[in-house]
């Protein structure tokens, strides 16, 4: 197996104050997996927040550095302080989608434009023949295309269109892997499906392996081939996402799933978690156990 991206042992703490009042923040704790560069997948990961989901995702992207551990993505050591050339090149292929697409483009810019200065920046071309074509292939690769999207602005496009936008405006580089962070959470509901779609699209038919991050169990039961749980930082679950939801071995685990569930009993909204589930699944924070491989391949943290 050639592998795309290696996360060995990664953990990254925070700390915050000054000389008195010191705090530190385990946000992610000895995280280790890695994506195959010949088998495409949606690899997700799932957690509550504050779990750690978006301190992984940013160090995945270089954009933050491990405290301990290290990235390698084909090989190379992800690395934020590389020079402008290498770290353009790290970003044609792992390009980031986030969560909020209104936020990611500004609203008295036409869309376009941002399309435009990407493919200017990783085609390295001014030539506006080249670039439109990118553009429209790019864009014809979510269902949409230039023609539809020239001189609209943000506000002139549903959450949907303007996320496929997003979307669109990361394949420009035809990157190998996206780093989708919630990309459906702000997106209507009724039109979170066919951006869940997509991405499922883009690994079928475009081959682009896809870390999908979210809180959301029922679409990362829909399109994950794997999954992590993260528990306040720690990986308490990993494997084929089918086989951990359909039975969570871990109790945090078995919490997220029991909440997701109850709500639609509870009538009233609210989450009904038996206490009992909740007092044993919070009593292992800040424990580290052992992630033990089982034998249908699943990884369980289990605690001495
Ligand atoms: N720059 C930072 N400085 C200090 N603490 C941070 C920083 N970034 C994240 N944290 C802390 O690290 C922990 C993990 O945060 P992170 O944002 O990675 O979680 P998350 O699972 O992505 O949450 P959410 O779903 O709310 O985005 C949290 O306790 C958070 O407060």
């Amino acid at each position: 197996m050639t592998t795309l991206l290696d996360v060995r042992n990664v953990s990254k703490r925070f700390t915050m104050g000054g000389l008195f009042g010191r705090k530190t923040v385990d946000a992610v704790v000895d995280a280790s997996f890695s994506l195959s560069a010949e088998n495409p997948e949606i690899f997700t990961i799932i957690g509550e927040s504050g779990s750690g989901k978006t301190t992984l995702a940013r160090m995945i992207l270089g954009l933050e550095d491990p405290s301990e551990g290290e990235i390698l993505f084909r090989g190379e050591k992800v690395d934020r302080h590389a020079g402008r050339a290498e770290r353009l090149k790290f970003m044609s292929h792992v390009q980031p989608v986030f969560q909020n697409p209104f936020e990611a483009f500004n609203p008295l810019k036409q869309i376009e434009r941002y399309l435009e200065s990407t493919a200017r920046r990783f085609l390295d071309t001014s030539d506006k023949a080249v670039i439109d074509r990118a553009m429209d292939e790019a864009l014809q690769k979510v269902g949409l295309s230039l023609k539809e999207v020239r001189g609209r602005f943000p506000h002139e496009m549903s959450g949907g269109q303007l996320q496929r936008c997003a979307i669109a405006r990361a394949l420009i580089p035809n990157p190998p892997l996206l780093i989708a962070d919630e990309p459906v959470s702000m997106v209507d509901a009724s039109l979170r499906m066919s951006i869940v779609n997509l991405l499922k699209s883009l690994r079928d038919d475009l081959k682009v392996s896809v870390i999908y991050i979210t809180h959301d169990l029922a679409t990362a039961y829909y399109i994950s081939n794997r999954l992590i749980i993260m528990q306040r930082g720690r990986i308490v679950e990993m494997g084929d996402a089918r086989t951990v939801l359909d039975s969570p071995e871990h109790a945090y685990s078995r919490l997220l799933k029991a909440s997701v569930l109850s709500t639609d009993d509870a009538g009233d909204g609210k989450l009904m978690t038996d206490p009992a589930m909740v007092e044993l699944a919070g009593s292992m924070v800040g424990q580290d156990g052992e992630l033990v491989q089982r034998p249908d391949g699943r990884k369980v943290r289990v605690y001495a």
